[in-house]
């Protein structure tokens, strides 16, 4: 059945929504509001009411038919240039109020164009685009169009429409308006406008199926408008592309392009489709029918009662919003670059969410994460996707690892360099007395001078030919510096005292040279001893893989006196054969590359290091990094103290124009660009410090133990801060008598008053313990304390404070190791097997014997072992402990000399707890 709303109703009427509402009370109709709907009867009821009759039509009979110049109007104002022509001049104000416009335009609610502030912002009109709705005035032309297209369709119109007397009813009412408002007219040149449902319940008359009339479907409701547009008439503005296609087969008068052809009349529409009963809601009224009524100015077209509309269109859709899927979000499509990790945090603020959805989306992900923690790229990229980001990896430049790329040489620029040799020995087999000895015999009359100086590495010259010794004597530094990744050593020579033969140490050193792939040279030292023997020497280098020439091997060996300084030409000369054999080379024409070999704090020079120049040149006013240091090179002193202004490959020199001391093992790197230079170092710097704070956790009389145990202190620093001085006496006097021989306590401050941020510094400073008694630490020194991780004790009873640090301070002291005995076993039987050995059937005649036991064999009251149980049994299986009446298997590790008879005592030793006195 057809309805109206009450307001629609009394806009028709011309009458208020209130006065309407009234009457039909009056009359007998109920209703709740305006937006009520009516049925026919009760329309019919109201227009009696007033005076309108049953068939107010007949009031505009005459404006149904169209006449010709309307019609042309009409066409016109739709399609092409001919149609701007006639748009135009509807434009012009005289026209505006033109008969054949009032009479052409029955439908359309009132002008909003020029009201001044748009109810919708425009944007959203393109979203909604083509919503069938254009201007509802030709009804007239298009319905025989569509008849003609769509007979059963429009036939079925026809039927559907089975009210003229209402149709009539409405023309009559818009002509009405069409009169009072005279703005209305602009509409009518070129804006679709009406109301919703007048148009949206007219597909017939343009299409037979405006899309916008069934499918809600933007897409959809796009094709109804285009059509209704092509079949009713261009909007002035109207966009071209929403008028093609559809309006031609609509008007079978029309031109291919859609435009109605002039001076061909429309077929007139008949009476019962020209005013369509108006549906008071529009089930396909979208945003489209807000882009047409808001025009180029920004003005809305409609009437003012069509906001009441729009909202409630926008209402409607919101309903449908709801029903539909909702629509991806849109975001902003540009990638995200991601490192290869990233905080949660961070992540968020990249993809505009809060860190809790990003939470919650990685929960969903299974990812369990929190706020600071760090995700990987991938997780981070899945999380992006989720939102609708790209995402791009973000590959972080490492300005170390590029300051650390070393530049391939040229073959053609590299140039032999002396060997580095590092001497290696067992204790006492002459390493020092080797290197002297070759520094001594090997330096120049003019170079004696500065024999003195000791630079951890010197050059000798052999046949004008140099050799480079770091004279760091023992594998130790040379460990250090592999430990560190620094590998200076060419040539190891392995000194082996011809008296003493290959010793631990030995061993050790021929380990880190292999390891480190480094070619040994062996110098049989001490030959001048009477009981050297070399050849001893040599055999036991065999049982260490190290076959010297002599036995066929390729290890080449110098029997040498360090004392008397023979052999050392020779051994100088294997140096040089090897250097030769593994083709050290290097290019000294680019920026140096180094390893500190030594480095200290000099009261007069400030920093100094001892470097290796590896590669390249080190010169004066070169900028440098050394570790964790940066500086720029402001004297070089070499092994001889001369200073110099540059050194070469394998040339060791000492440095000063350090920032800071650097360690042994730390690679210099002389650099062009200085900001990234000290960048680097300062990076580097902030790294060691985060690592040295890290490292050193403060100590707590909880773990006072454990500290003392790692760090070796014996000594309790405890700062004391008190309610009154006399606490502070009576606690420093308890807690002094605490110290020992072994601890000694250390009052390191006490004071008066509240635990302040200063004494928690001090505490962190000097790892001290902070007692407060009878006192709070303040705010602030709380928050320090929690960042400082300093521990902050506090007591109301002297007592409870000597008791806590006396027990703290027991784990300081060594502790005790007692005997505890377990057990005794006689041994009742022993049996003997080939692969296990002596195995001896006991039994426990007292207390217990465990598997980790360990066991004293005595006989006749003679202990003849003590040693660890190998496998304890009953019967065959093997078991943990057995106790007291039971009898056992056992065998005793590495011993299997037992008899029967004999007694095994079974013991274990414990650490006792010492506590102070
Ligand atoms: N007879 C003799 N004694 C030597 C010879 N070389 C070194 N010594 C003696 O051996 C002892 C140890 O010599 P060092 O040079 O100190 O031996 P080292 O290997 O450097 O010892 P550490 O530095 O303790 O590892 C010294 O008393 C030297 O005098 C040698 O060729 N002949």
């Amino acid at each position: 059945m057809v309805k109206k709303r009450v307001h629609e109703l009394a806009k028709e009427l011309n009458i208020e929504n209130k006065e309407l509402i009234q009457k039909l009370g009056e009359i007998g109709v109920a209703v709740k509001s305006h937006m009520s709907a009516l049925e026919d009867n009760d329309i019919q009821k109201v227009y009696k009411a007033y005076g309108k009759s049953t068939n107010p039509a007949g009031e505009i009979k005459d404006s149904v038919p169209v006449t010709k110049q309307s019609k042309q109007n009409e066409r016109g104002r739709g399609q092409g240039m001919e149609g701007k022509k006639d748009r135009d001049h509807l434009f012009r104000p005289d026209n505006l109020k033109g008969p054949g416009l009032v009479d052409r335009v029955p439908n359309r609610p009132p002008d909003r164009r020029y009201e001044d502030k748009p109810k919708t912002p425009p944007r959203q009109a393109q979203n909604v685009r083509g919503v069938g709705q254009p201007a509802g005035r030709p009804v007239q032309e298009t319905a025989p169009a569509a008849k003609n297209e769509k007979p059963e369709q429009t036939a079925k119109s026809v039927k559907q429409q089975d009210r003229p007397a209402q149709n009539n009813d409405q023309v009559v009412r818009q002509e009405k308006t069409v009169v009072a408002e005279p703005q209305q007219e602009l509409n009518r040149s070129g804006k679709s406008q009406p109301t919703g449902k007048t148009q949206g319940d007219r597909p017939q008359q343009g299409q037979g199926r405006s899309a916008g009339q069934r499918q809600p479907g933007p897409g959809k409701s796009g094709q109804g408008d285009r059509g209704q547009h092509g079949g009713q008439g261009k909007p002035p503005y109207g966009d071209r592309g929403n008028q093609r296609g559809q309006g031609k087969p609509a008007y079978g008068n029309r031109d291919n392009k859609g435009n109605t052809r002039a001076g061909i009349p429309a077929i007139p529409k008949p009476p019962e489709q020209i005013a369509q009963p108006k549906p008071t809601k529009a089930p396909d009224k979208t945003k489209g029918d807000r882009r047409k009524n808001y025009d180029k100015d920004k003005h809305w077209v409609d009437g003012f009662n069509e906001s009441n509309k729009f909202f409630h269109q926008r209402q409607n859709k919101n309903k449908k919003k709801k029903n539909q899927p909702t629509p991806p979000p849109i975001v902003d499509k540009r990638p995200v670059q991601i490192g290869e990790n990233i905080t949660v945090q961070e992540l968020a603020e990249k993809l505009k969410k809060t860190a809790a959805e990003v939470i919650k989306k990685l929960m969903s992900l299974g990812v369990l994460a929190t706020i600071n923690q760090e995700i990987d790229f991938d997780t981070a990229a899945l999380i992006a996707s989720e939102f609708g980001y790209e995402v791009e990896l973000k590959v972080a430049v490492d300005k170390e690892a590029l300051l650390m790329a070393e530049p391939e040489d040229d073959p053609e620029k590299m140039k032999p360099r002396p060997p580095v040799v590092t001497i290696m020995g067992h204790v006492d087999h002459g390493k020092t007395s080797l290197l002297d000895a070759i520094r001594e015999t090997n330096v120049t009359a003019g170079e004696a001078g500065g024999i003195t100086q000791h630079i951890g590495a010197y050059q000798v010259e052999h046949n004008g030919k140099k050799i480079t010794f770091v004279d760091t004597p023992g594998h130790a530094a040379f460990t250090a510096m592999r430990a560190r990744g620094a590998q200076i050593t060419d040539i190891a020579v392995l000194v082996v005292a011809a008296d003493d033969g290959v010793m631990p140490q030995t061993v050790e050193a021929i380990n880190h040279a292999k390891a480190a792939q480094v070619p040994i040279i062996v110098a049989i030292n001490k030959m001048d001893k009477p009981e050297a023997s070399p050849e001893k020497v040599k055999q036991e280098l065999t049982q260490h893989d190290l076959v010297v020439e002599d036995w066929g091997g390729d290890v080449i060996a110098v029997p040498v006196s360090a004392k008397q300084r023979t052999g050392l030409e020779n051994l100088l000369e294997m140096i040089l054969l090897v250097a030769e054999i593994n083709e050290l080379k290097a290019n000294p024409d680019r920026l140096a590359r180094g390893t500190v070999i030594e480095a200290e704090l000099d009261k007069g020079r400030g920093p100094v290091a001892t470097v290796l120049v590896q590669n390249g040149t080190l010169r004066v006013g070169d900028t440098i990094v050394v570790g964790h240091v940066f500086g720029r090179v402001r004297a070089m002193i070499d092994d001889k103290g001369r200073r110099v202004k540059k050194a070469g490959p394998s040339t060791p020199v000492e440095i000063l124009g350090l920032s800071d001391v650097p360690e042994a093992g730390d690679i210099l790197i002389a650099v062009e660009d200085e900001k990234l230079a000290r960048e680097v170092a300062e990076k580097r710097q902030q790294r060691k410090r985060e690592e040295e704070l890290k490292a050193t956790s403060k100590i707590s009389l909880d773990d006072l133990f454990k500290h003392i145990q790692e760090g070796q202190i014996k000594e309790l620093p405890i700062i004391v801060k008190a309610d009154v001085q006399g606490s502070i006496e009576a606690l420093a006097q308890a807690l002094e008598k605490l110290s020992t021989d072994e601890v000694k306590v250390n009052l390191i401050h006490t004071g008066v008053g509240a635990i302040n941020e200063t004494d928690i510094m001090l505490a962190s400073a000097s790892n001290a313990l902070v007692i407060g008694f009878n006192v709070r630490p303040d705010a602030n020194a709380r928050k320090v304390a929690e960042a400082e991780k300093v521990s902050l004790n506090l007591y109301r009873v002297i007592y409870e404070v000597i008791d806590d640090v006396k027990k703290a301070m027991s784990g300081l002291l060594e502790p005790e190791f007692r005997e505890v005995i377990l057990g005794h076993v006689e041994v009742r039987k022993t049996f003997k097997a080939s692969k296990i050995g002596t195995i001896a059937g006991g039994y426990v005649a007292e207390g217990k014997i465990t598997r980790d036991s360990q066991v004293r064999v005595i006989r006749d009251g003679i202990v003849i072992h003590e040693g660890k149980l190998d496998s304890l049994k009953r019967f065959k299986d093997d078991v943990k402990e057995v106790t007291q009446g039971y009898e056992c298997g056992l065998t005793i590790e590495r011993f299997n000399d037992i008899q029967e008879g004999d007694i095994i005592e079974v013991f274990t030793t414990e650490a006792i707890k010492r506590e102070l006195e």
